[in-house]
């Protein structure tokens, strides 16, 4: 008997919505659900806007949710006092996708990275914290030499090293990592990918992935949840995600990978996605994917998909999947094979 995994995070119908005036509401994350194993990574994809950010943020208890919760180790994180919040931060941190911004220019590398240690006053001793600075520079590939140095000095590659040295720092379970390649140069980003999965590895870290396309993610995730306008419309491991999509959405994201063998990228069937992301203040009734899908039904309009485990670990949102929506001899498309 396989022992079930243990969850780390629990994120159970998470909402966080935007008052932007008028009386009107932005809805950028609306009803997550999907809980975090310990020592896995989940990938987290979606086109630019789709809410990962805000989701991300949410998680962490940077934004106050809208409604739902989030479980961290059972412990809820909008709901903790001062005390437990900074016990909460030191072991959750967040990676964003661009190391110069999130670097403060005017200080040096060593001080970015001492920072958070200083704050939650891990060492007494200058010596013992400078060691430790030379330490996270080495875990991430870069070398001590690198202390006194500015972030303007490195490539985008070696900022990013140094971000993911500060997230290091206060030795943390868990990690958001938020879009963290998707700045960087091609061929720059594998480096990057290789390195999160060997801290993996030695400091049995838990990784939340945040991509806005799969081609990175698919092979550093264990599981992948896909994310469309404030939803997720499909969860499941990333190689039953990439060999047996059932999301009209996923499918589409999975033919905008290219594929390195030039005869087969000419020859294959591309999946466009029409028009552009609808706004998250006026989201289409239904299904908030059938603006843009080509297996759309009049049922969809009308009902919200519900939220079917078709297989074991396969979730999806979509009516086309749903055998009591699809045995309905009045609907128009019940041929339709996806
Ligand atoms: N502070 C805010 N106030 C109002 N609207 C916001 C705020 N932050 C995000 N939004 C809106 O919420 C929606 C989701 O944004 P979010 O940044 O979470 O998406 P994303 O998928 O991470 O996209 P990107 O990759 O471009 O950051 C967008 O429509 C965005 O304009």
């Amino acid at each position: 008997m396989t022992e079930s995994p243990s969850v780390l995070l629990s994120v159970k119908n998470l909402k966080r919505h935007f008052d932007v005036g008028k009386g009107k509401t932005l809805k950028a994350v609306d009803g997550l659900s999907f809980d975090v194993y310990k020592g896995e990574t989940f990938g987290l994809v979606g086109e630019s806007g789709c809410g990962k950010s805000t989701a991300g943020r949410t998680i962490l208890g940077l934004y106050n949710n809208t409604d739902g919760e989030v479980l961290f180790e059972g412990e809820n994180v909008h709901g903790m006092n001062d005390k437990e919040r900074q016990k909460f931060l030191k072991k959750m941190q967040m990676v964003f996708q661009d190391p110069y911004a999130s670097l403060n220019p005017r200080s040096t590398v060593f001080e970015i990275i001492a920072e958070p240690m200083e704050i939650h006053k891990m060492y007494s001793s200058k010596k013992e914290l400078r060691k430790r600075v030379h330490e996270l520079l080495e875990d991430v590939g870069l070398n001590r030499d690198h202390a006194n140095r500015y972030p303007h000095e490195f490539s985008g590659g070696q900022r990013q090293r140094i971000g993911i040295a500060r997230a290091l720092a206060l030795d943390p379970e868990f990690i958001i990592a938020d879009e963290p390649i998707s700045a960087l140069d091609v061929s720059v980003q594998a480096q990057v990918v290789m390195l999160f999965q060997r801290l993996q590895r030695e400091k049995g870290l838990t990784y939340l992935f945040i991509a806005h396309d799969l081609s990175m993610v698919k092979y550093i995730s264990d599981r992948i949840g896909v994310m469309y306008l404030g939803h997720l419309v499909e969860l499941t491991t990333s190689d039953q995600l990439y060999n047996k999509p059932l999301h009209p959405y996923t499918e589409a994201l999975l033919s905008a990978i290219p594929i390195p063998d030039p005869d087969i990228e000419e020859s294959r069937e591309r999946i466009l996605l029409e028009g552009e992301l609808p706004s998250p203040i006026e989201p289409p009734s239904g299904c908030v994917f059938r603006t843009r899908c080509a297996y759309a039904m009049d049922v969809c309009a009308e009902r919200k998909p519900q939220w079917l485990e078709k297989e074991e670990d396969h979730f999806v949102a979509c009516h086309l999947h749903d055998e009591t929506i699809m045995k309905d001899s009045r609907n128009p498309r019940k041929q339709v094979q996806v």
